[in-house]
């Protein structure tokens, strides 16, 4: 049975959600409602459990890695790749050979070559939670496996209206939200990456000029693995008011991931990362949001704390979190952005 149509809801105190009998009629009932999975439905593992999972096969970093590792973000430490990615990574580069294995097993079957289909691996979570650096972070490790040496990196931003759409439907405070997206186009990607399709452009995002780039792609080129990042990558119908009997671009994952922090961390990690910005890339001439340079800090971090409250909370509540019980694994994370607990889903 699908995990989205079991016929009762539980809730995290383990009691069962009443359904009423009319209800229980409509196929929307059938939906499991938002982030109810009880805690028994993972396996959890603090963080000293889990540095333990790397240690049956042997990994190490050689200097490669950690040049390419330095550069994906410097507050990055090396405790934490080790104690926390490499793990992960050996448990991804499993899976991938299980699946791999099954492909092999439907080419026995069918007496001819099959070519295994890029393996997807979804990573959701709020805005400002790591999810760029978490793809980043396993796209270094996840290529140094020989079975799966090519892993390209999309991030979901691509998929943003252009902001002369957003502009002309009302939407520009409501960038991040389902409605922002060519969730069409975003679907057919994923759709026809799975069906083996040798290239595919897709168009990128521009957070300096807050705005898609135009006449500008990014090919995926049958990648082994692709990691498809963003806030929006769990999201069904439930949250949008969509048929539930439509395809979602997580039907198409093997895996996922959802990146997960407390309400008030998210916004100071927010707020510094627009501090930093304001300091950095908001001084570029061509940057959308340089008058925030030009303003004082006070004024202008008041201005980001109420993005913060009136656009990107009320996403994370109304249409992010409610998705996180639909990942595979919870990376819950503390102040300093290092991983204290690790949620493995059962089923
Ligand atoms: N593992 C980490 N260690 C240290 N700092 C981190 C880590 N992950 C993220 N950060 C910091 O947190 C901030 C947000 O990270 P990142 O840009 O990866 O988030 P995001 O979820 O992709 O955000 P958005 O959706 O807004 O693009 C950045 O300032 C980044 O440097
Ligand atoms: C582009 C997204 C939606 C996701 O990365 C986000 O960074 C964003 O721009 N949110 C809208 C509000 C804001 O400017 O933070």
């Amino acid at each position: 049975m699908s995990r989205d149509k079991r016929p009762f809801a539980m809730q995290y105190d383990g009691s069962v959600a009443a359904i009423t009998g009319s209800s229980l009629m409509s196929s929307a009932a059938l939906a499991l409602p938002r982030d109810t999975l009880p805690p028994s439905s993972y396996d959890r593992f603090d963080r000293a459990e889990w540095a333990k999972l790397r240690s049956s096969t042997p990994l190490t970093l050689d200097e490669a890695d950690l040049a390419r590792l330095r550069g994906i973000n410097d507050a990055l430490s090396l405790d934490e790749v080790e104690a926390i990615y490499l793990p992960l990574s050996r448990l991804l580069n499993l899976h991938v050979s299980a699946i791999q294995d099954l492909q092999r097993v439907k080419e026995s079957f069918l007496g001819q070559d099959v070519r295994p289909s890029t393996y997807i691996i979804g990573i959701a979570g709020s805005v400002a939670v790591g999810k760029s650096t978490t793809a980043r972070i396993l796209q270094a490790l996840l290529s140094r496996w020989p079975n799966h040496p090519k892993v390209d990196l999309v991030t979901t931003d691509g998929f943003l209206y252009p902001n002369a759409v957003l502009e002309a439907r009302g939407l520009m405070r409501r960038k991040g939200f389902p409605e922002s997206y060519d969730t069409k186009r975003l679907l057919e990607f994923v759709t026809r990456l799975k069906a083996g399709a040798r290239r595919l452009a897709v168009p990128t995002y521009s957070h300096q000029t807050y705005d898609i780039v135009p006449n500008a792609t990014h090919v995926v080129a049958r990648p082994d693995i692709l990691i498809l990042e963003g806030l929006n990558v769990l999201q069904g119908g439930d949250s949008q008011g969509t048929k539930p009997s439509r395809l979602f671009v997580s039907d198409f994952f093997d895996f996922s991931l959802y990146v997960d922090a407390g309400e008030d961390q998210l916004e100071q990690w927010y707020l510094e990362r627009f501090a930093r910005l304001r300091e950095t890339a908001f001084n570029d001439p061509r940057a959308y949001f340089r008058f925030y340079a030009e303003m004082p800090k006070e004024q202008a971090l008041a201005r980001a704390s109420e993005i913060w409250r009136d656009i990107n909370l009320v996403n994370l509540r109304q249409n992010i979190a409610p998705t996180r019980s639909r990942a595979n694994l919870v990376l819950r994370k503390s102040r300093d952005h290092s991983v204290e607990e690790v949620w493995l889903r059962k089923s």
